[in-house]
């Protein structure tokens, strides 16, 4: 349908115009013109269409892209007055929809308009039989017939996309112009067709999230109406228990009898049994419906149980009692007055119908009757009773009779008529009770099917409709032959219906289902997998007051049965989804646990590494106390040392020995050797010179900001004062000076006998073999170095006053420095309170000598602790502490 671009684009050019096309071609061209005009309301076309409506892109561009340009106005005379000039009248569908009508359908109040002078020439020159008469007027008339396609462009180009444009106006456009009119429709059609796609596509997004948060919504909602509704039942029993009384039929007025039960219509729950003027029992039940109350009465307590088939519980509502008490009657009725099966199920249609927006429900039917223990299909049409039909049991544990017919049901009519066809089915005969007693167990099975269109959750579940064989006594129905046996089974299965009831009742283990077809058929429905409804028919007549009795405490037997929560019906293929979840995660559940005891492997580790940690931090908390402990003893000790030596320096000032005279004192330039002068009471030692001494400590050779420079550059050399000493017996301490002096003969101790001529600060010490910490406060004190040696036969020196010596050091300097007892946390940082009390320790490395040395008495020296006492040297409160050990405290 497309025209040939080339021949369409080139309608206006030299070559020849195209054949016009038929009238038939034009009518299949034109678009539909609602389809145009009313973009809502029509349906999108095709693919196939849109591509045969698409427009060329070159004719498309050539004739509608650029305006129309007007005709010029030598070639064409002034167009008849184009349709555009009046003005588009408005009018409403029948939607209540505006639409611009743009043009006369009928053409009948706007005529025509009259022929150009060209068309008018083309016309007399096609009637004429010139050949180049009518090419030249074929020409004219393309001319002309532009005119009209452009006046058509303009009036419906400036009209809104929602405009209709009316076969007959665009029959108005000659034929030559058609095929580009009609690609102007196109493009036009495309452009709406563009945008009512977009809309479309807007509306959809702008939809989504509210119709999501409405789904939502919705499937809350629902799971919680079911959730409420199931509670409610369950509140009220998932077996309950109704009981029925009918009428006293007129047979048995008029045989006298009377009514054996009272019931109170005020009391719905309660009846009393009343056999004699003398016996009256009260029974009580979920609810309790008199010879008055109709059919309808009983369906209204019933629906609620009814409707749980729809939210996919399983569902079993039955019907028990003597013959003739009317369980036929409850729940198949009359045709004018229809019982239970009927109303159900024209219940759970009214509630597909209702819910067929979000939940498709279909319902299938099987009806079927248990005769002398045998299972008789009876919407079987073929009507075989050779057929054999066995109960099964399913992979989720339901029952299931294989080979029965489910009829598939889609309306209340279609259901009657299977209930129908099966009642006839029924075995029935005539005893003296009931003059069409059921001889069977007749069972109607509703099976529900849902899918809920939202969710996309689907459900399976049954109503069973049970219409029980009635219960008799064989002699009183007077019954013999077949009728015998056929009582004999009923009763049979009823006694197995009773056994099950009172299994269940008494919790018993074992619960008997297996010993009759029936119980076998309603195992899931009495086990408690279902919602249970029990109709007990009793008659009122005095003469069946023994059976009405029986027939009562069965029925409390039933209400004494507690069932466990009804659980909801799945489709099998939903079954076996859930099954593979279960197994998948069963198996997670199985990997979880191997990790869980991995972890716990690994948190039993890490608890017992924090006990070995614990274990040993206590150690270390131990050690430390410890630590303080010995720390303290050692401080005790200490100051029990230094009062000792207090005490004995006390006692020895009195009996002071001499200073070594004058004499015997080396000159200053020689005692430079700590070689030991030849001689049988003295040994000299030759002292090295400072320099060559290694241990002698840098801050020695350097100045001291705090001192004189240029006196500590001239400290070098400086008299070393002989020492001879008696091994035995140790004199007490004396006054001594706080030098250090070790007492090998290579660590002698040198001493600036005059202050400030040594150039040393006052109060500085020299020692070699000493490292002697620059700032402590002796290094920073000024004045002569003086090293005393401790023992009663060296020589004491003059300290002038020894005032300045024994003065506590400069606390400024103790702040500078940190003593060891501050390291170690025991002492307050920035120096001790008491000064008197202050200790420092100079750390010295003693070697333990093991030169032989002979003192000037000819003895020799070779205790060590002996020796390291003469080197020791005690002044004032200044005083050297022995020690063996490398630490050498001076208090
Ligand atoms: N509530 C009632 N109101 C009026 N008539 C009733 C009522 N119940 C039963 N009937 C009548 O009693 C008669 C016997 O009822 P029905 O056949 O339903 O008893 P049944 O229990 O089914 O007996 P069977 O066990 O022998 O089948 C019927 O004619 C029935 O119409």
């Amino acid at each position: 349908m497309e025209p040939d671009p080339v021949t369409a684009a080139g309608a206006s050019s030299s070559s020849p115009p195209p054949p016009p096309p038929s009238d038939h071609q034009i009518a299949a061209m034109e678009p539909d013109p609602v389809a145009a005009g009313a973009s809502s309301s029509s349906p999108p076309p095709s693919d196939h269409q849109l591509a045969a409506m698409k427009p060329d892109p070159v004719a498309v561009g050539a004739s509608s892209s650029a305006p129309p340009s007007p005709a010029p106005a030598t070639s064409s005379p002034p167009s008849s007055p184009a349709p555009a000039a009046s003005p588009p009248r408005k009018t409403r569908d029948d939607d209540g929809r505006e639409a611009v009508e743009c043009a006369d359908p009928g053409g009948d109040l706007n005529p025509a308009p009259p022929l150009s002078p060209q068309q008018a020439t083309v016309e007399d020159a096609t009637v004429g039989s010139d050949v180049a008469q009518e090419e030249e007027a074929k020409k004219e008339a393309m001319a002309g017939a532009g005119e009209a396609l452009r006046s058509f462009m303009e009036e419906f180009g400036n009209q809104g996309e929602d405009s209709i444009i009316l076969s007959p106006r665009l029959k108005e456009i000659s034929t030559p112009d058609r095929p580009a009119a009609i690609r102007f429709l196109g493009e036009k059609y495309n452009n709406l067709m563009e945008r009512y796609k977009k809309a479309v596509v807007k509306c959809s997004e702008d939809c989504e999230p509210r119709y999501n948060g409405l789904k939502k919504k919705y499937t809350d909602e629902c799971a919680e109406r079911r959730r409420l509704y199931n509670e409610l039942i369950e509140l009220r029993g998932n077996i309950r228990v109704f009981c029925r009384c009918r009428p006293l039929s007129s047979d048995e007025v008029t045989r006298g009898c009377v009514s054996v039960v009272e019931i109170d219509p005020s009391q719905e729950t309660e009846l009393q049994f009343v056999p004699n003027e003398k016996e009256r029992k009260p029974y009580k039940f979920d609810h309790v419906f008199g010879p008055e109350d109709d059919q309808e009465a009983v369906f209204s307590e019933t629906v609620p149980v009814v409707r749980s088939v729809m939210d996919g519980f399983n569902v079993c509502i039955f019907a028990y009692g003597q013959t003739g008490t009317g369980k036929t009657f409850t729940m198949e009725g009359i045709p004018e007055n229809r019982g239970v099966n009927y109303r159900a199920l024209e219940e759970l249609f009214r509630i597909s119908e209702k819910r067929s927006a979000s939940v498709t429900y279909t319902f299938s039917v099987s009806i079927l009757e248990v005769y002398n223990e045998k299972i008789r299909d009876l919407l079987d049409e073929s009507n075989d009773q050779s057929k054999r039909l066995d109960i099964k049991q399913n992979a989720d544990g339901t029952q299931e009779v294989h080979g029965l017919v489910e009829a598939p049901v889609y309306n209340i009519d279609g259901v009657w008529e299977k209930l129908k066809f099966g009642a006839q089915n029924r075995s029935v005969g005539s005893t003296n009770a009931n003059e069409l007693s059921s001889r069977s167990h007749s069972l109607v099975r509703v099976t529900v099917r849902s899918e809920n269109l939202v969710t996309y959750q689907t459900s399976r579940s049954h109503m069973w409709l049970v219409d029980l064989a009635g219960s008799e006594r064989i002699a009183k129905t007077g019954v013999e032959g077949d009728r015998l046996k056929e009582s004999q089974f009923i009763n049979k299965s009823l006694s197995a219906l009773g056994d099950v009831i009172s299994a269940l009742a008494s919790k018993n283990s074992h619960i008997p289902y297996r010993n009759s077809k029936l119980t076998h058929l309603l195992q899931s429905s009495l086990g408690g997998d279902c919602k249970t409804l029990m109709f007990v028919q009793i008659s009122p007549s005095s003469m069946d007051s023994g059976e009405t009795l029986s027939s009562l405490n069965f029925a409390s037997r039933v209400r004494s049965v507690e069932h466990g929560p009804a659980r909801k019906q799945v489709d099998p293929a939903e079954t076996l989804k859930f099954k593979q979840m279960t197994e998948k995660l069963r198996h997670e559940e199985k990997e979880n646990a191997q990790l869980n005891q991995r972890l716990q492997l690994m948190q039993l580790k890490h608890a017992s590494r924090e006990n070995v940690f614990r274990t040993l931090n206590e150690k270390v908390k131990d050690a430390e106390q410890a630590c303080r402990n010995y720390q303290q003893r050692i401080r005790e000790l200490e100051n029990e040392l230094g009062n000792v030596k207090r005490a004995s320096r006390d006692s020895a000032r009195s009996s002071r020995p001499p200073l070594v005279p004058t004499r015997q004192r080396q000159p200053q330039g020689r005692n430079n050797s700590l070689v030991p002068p030849s001689g049988p009471s003295r040994w000299r030692l030759k002292a090295a010179t400072i320099n060559n001494k290694e241990n002698i400590p840098v801050a020695m050779n350097k100045p001291n900001p705090v001192d004189d420079p240029k006196a500590v550059g001239k400290a070098r050399r400086v008299s070393l004062t002989p020492v001879m000493r008696h091994v035995l017996p140790i004199q007490p301490k004396r006054r001594s000076s706080i030098a250090i002096l070790p007492c090998v003969k290579e660590h002698f101790s040198v001493l600036n006998e005059k202050r400030g001529g040594s150039g040393l600060p006052r109060g500085s010490v020299a020692t070699l073999g000493v490292n002697l910490v620059p700032g402590t406060p002796l290094a920073g004190r000024g004045g002569p170095v003086y090293a005393t040696p401790d023992g009663s036969k060296f020589k004491r020196f003059d300290f002038g006053s020894s005032s300045k010596f024994t003065s506590p050091p400069n606390v400024g300097m103790w702040n500078k420095m940190v003593t060891p007892q501050q390291k170690l946390g025991m002492a307050p940082a920035g120096g001790p309170a008491n000064a008197a009390k202050l200790c420092f320790s100079i750390q010295k490395r003693v070697t333990p000598p093991r030169v032989r040395a002979t003192s000037g008495l000819g003895i020799s020296i070779v205790d060590a602790a002996l020796r390291e006492n003469v080197a020791v040297g005690i002044h004032a409160k200044a005083r050297r502490v022995p020690n063996t050990k490398r630490r050498q405290s001076i208090l």
